[in-house]
């Protein structure tokens, strides 16, 4: 079967919200060439990985690649996503050069091209990520393995936003929790949360790939019983009150739900929020404390920020 990839060249700070404008537009994969990527000194913060070719990745920036049949829709769709790019910027994020190219490709050069860079990677005190096709013997009893295949959802486990996720997930959640995952992706923060000994775990997003994605994954790590995955928009319809609540969403789309995550937080519980970038740092904070929670730590990877804060019991 014949691909066209779309081939887009932006920043790191735009690359969340260009992904899902692909994925919305019904891209079956987007392979992210990032060059920090190959710049940053990984052995240090993820131990030895796998060894880089620089000929694999842009200079500067990001290049997304994201793959649709070739149909009698496709310019459209192109067009839709130029303009979805563009309006970005009034969001205030900086989408850099943003250059789209389209060119035609076979099924068997995409479908496991992204699959050479991901590899089992020890990513917190706990967890280690391990792809569905690589084999990994754990190095302690107390290591919890994260078996993932991501497939076309975000995300391998292995983004700075998602390690800190994990991370706050192991300070927080304690045997018994309940735990409201918003925006699951590949449902590797609910499979987090379920290994830490979650009683329950509610996870949902709003894009079907992904749903279907952390489904197979929470099957795959055995903790279907805990975990359920449903479809759905941020906080709507969900009713039961959690422990914990994590979010790994960008900041614009955190802000317009910190009084409903309010309303779900036990008292005393935590809402753990992540992917915002460091310039929006203040408003999420801001937006967390008039919505009545109190700010515990603030974790920061690269340009990246994750708030961890609680629900305050009443006097
Ligand atoms: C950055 S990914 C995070 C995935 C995963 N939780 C992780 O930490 O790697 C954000 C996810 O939020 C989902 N999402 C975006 N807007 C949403 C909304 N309004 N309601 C539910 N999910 C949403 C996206 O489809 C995407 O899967």
């Amino acid at each position: 079967m014949k691909w066209s990839e779309l081939s887009i060249h932006t920043t790191h700070e735009a690359v969340e919200a260009i992904s899902n404008i692909l994925h919305e537009a019904g891209a079956s994969g987007v392979v992210i060439e990032d060059s920090m990527e190959f710049a940053r000194e990984r052995q240090d913060m993820f131990g030895e990985i796998y060894a880089l070719d620089p000929n694999d990745f842009p200079a500067k920036g990001v290049i997304l690649k994201a793959y649709l049949p070739v149909s009698s829709f496709l310019g459209e769709t192109v067009e839709e996503v130029k303009l979805a790019i563009k309006n970005l910027s009034t969001y205030g994020i900086n989408v850099g050069e943003n250059e789209v190219a389209i060119s035609e490709v076979n099924e068997e050069d995409w479908a496991t091209a992204w699959k050479k860079y991901y590899h089992p990677v020890k990513i917190s005190e706990r967890f280690t990520i391990v792809p569905t096709w690589e084999t990994y013997e754990p190095v302690s009893t107390d290591e919890l393995i994260i078996e993932l295949d991501p497939g076309m959802a975000f995300g391998t486990g292995t983004h700075p936003t998602t390690v800190m996720c994990l991370q706050a997930l192991e300070k927080t959640v304690k045997s018994g929790d309940y735990v409201t995952d918003v925006g699951t992706g590949s449902g590797v923060l609910a499979i987090g949360a379920a290994l830490l000994g979650a009683k329950h775990v509610h996870a949902l997003d709003l894009d079907e790939v992904a749903v279907r994605s952390a489904k197979i994954n929470v099957k795959l790590n055995n903790v279907e019983h805990i975990a359920d995955v449903v479809h759905g928009n941020l906080l709507d319809n969900v009713e039961q009150e959690s422990d914990v609540v994590v979010a790994n969403i960008l900041a614009e789309i955190i802000m317009s739900f910190t009084d409903d995550a309010f309303q779900i937080v036990k008292e005393g519980g935590m809402f753990i929020t992540s992917g915002i970038i460091g310039a929006k740092k203040e408003d999420v904070k801001q937006s967390l404390e008039t919505a009545g929670f109190i700010i515990v730590e603030v974790m920061m990877m690269e340009d990246w920020v994750t708030i961890l804060s609680m629900k305050p019991l009443k006097e």
